[in-house]
């Protein structure tokens, strides 16, 4: 479960507010886009949601509780450009963030811990559609496959807020539709609330259950500084009843997923791969 809110939250540099005034309540399992023109601070919104970035008035709270001052693993970000790490193999990448995690002075786990990591991320490899691909660099990788190895690099945290930066911007239109039925599939799956960024409004609507619009209400143009941004439209972009028949869904393959690894499991003995679609 988890909800956020901005409360009267502003940004300002030096002389100038870039935002102003956001309020903000979002449920939990939420999958908020935002949109707007360029330069408004969509991106200084999720920066403040990373804690890489601190409102200068007003105060963000998740589940609750005022938002951790640093970075957490809770919150997870996948950018346009590539966040992964070029010298290591895709395999690499998924286990580092557990790694740092069990192992905060080495980064490297081994024996029986270190193949429990390992095997965790394969299986997320494998939901993500990589796992033929494990032992390559990402620089051996298409755009679109490295999206994907940015969102296990993710999710293998299970955060539960994961933060898009337009994160399909650089794909080709037909890479960027088979990531958009891979995020909406794996949002569902993970119940976790998304906050995405986009500059496509066709991507908001049809990946969104809520779409929020950023811009400058008033403009000053002797002090462009002097007026932030806020949100100036708010649109609830699916029902609650095709949210709820998606989750409905969503929870029928969850089911079939656990019915399908404890068969293999009881069968070969073995440790099932996590997630196996049927
Ligand atoms: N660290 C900083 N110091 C000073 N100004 C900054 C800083 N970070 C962002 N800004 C300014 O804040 C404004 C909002 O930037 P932001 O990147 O959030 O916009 P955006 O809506 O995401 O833009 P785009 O759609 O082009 O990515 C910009 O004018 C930018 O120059």
């Amino acid at each position: 479960m988890t909800t956020i809110q901005f409360d009267n939250v502003w940004k300002e540099y030096d002389e100038r507010i870039v935002l102003e005034r956001v309020n903000l309540t979002l449920d939990d399992h939420e999958f908020l886009v935002i949109i707007g023109p360029s330069g408004v601070g969509k991106t200084t919104l999720l920066r403040m949601l990373l804690s890489q970035e601190t409102p200068s008035r007003g105060r963000i709270l998740i589940d609750g509780e005022p938002i951790a001052a640093e970075p957490t693993a809770d919150r997870g970000v996948v950018f346009q450009r590539y966040s992964v790490f070029p010298h290591r193999t895709v395999l690499g990448n998924v286990m580092m963030g557990p790694q740092w995690a069990q192992a905060p002075l080495l980064g490297r786990l081994f024996g029986a811990r270190r193949r429990a990591v390992e095997e965790r991320a394969m299986a997320m490899l494998t939901r993500v559609g990589l796992a033929e691909h494990a032992g390559k660099y990402p620089a051996q990788l298409s755009g679109g496959m490295q999206q994907r190895l940015a969102l296990a690099q993710a999710l293998i945290m299970k955060p539960k807020v994961l933060l898009l930066d337009e994160p399909f911007g650089a794909l080709d239109p037909g890479t960027r539709k088979q990531m958009h039925q891979l995020v909406g599939e794996l949002w569902e799956e993970n119940a976790m609330t998304i906050v995405m960024v986009t500059h496509d409004l066709p991507e908001a609507f049809l990946l969104g259950t809520r779409v929020i619009a950023v811009d400058r209400p008033r403009t000053d143009p002797q002090a462009p500084e002097r007026f932030g941004a806020t949100i100036v439209s708010d649109y609830e972009a699916k029902c609650r009843i095709v949210r709820d028949s998606r989750r409905f869904e969503a929870e029928r393959t969850q089911a079939r997923l656990t019915l399908v690894s404890d068969s293999f499991v009881s069968a070969g003995g073995a440790s099932a791969p996590a997630l196996v679609k049927d």
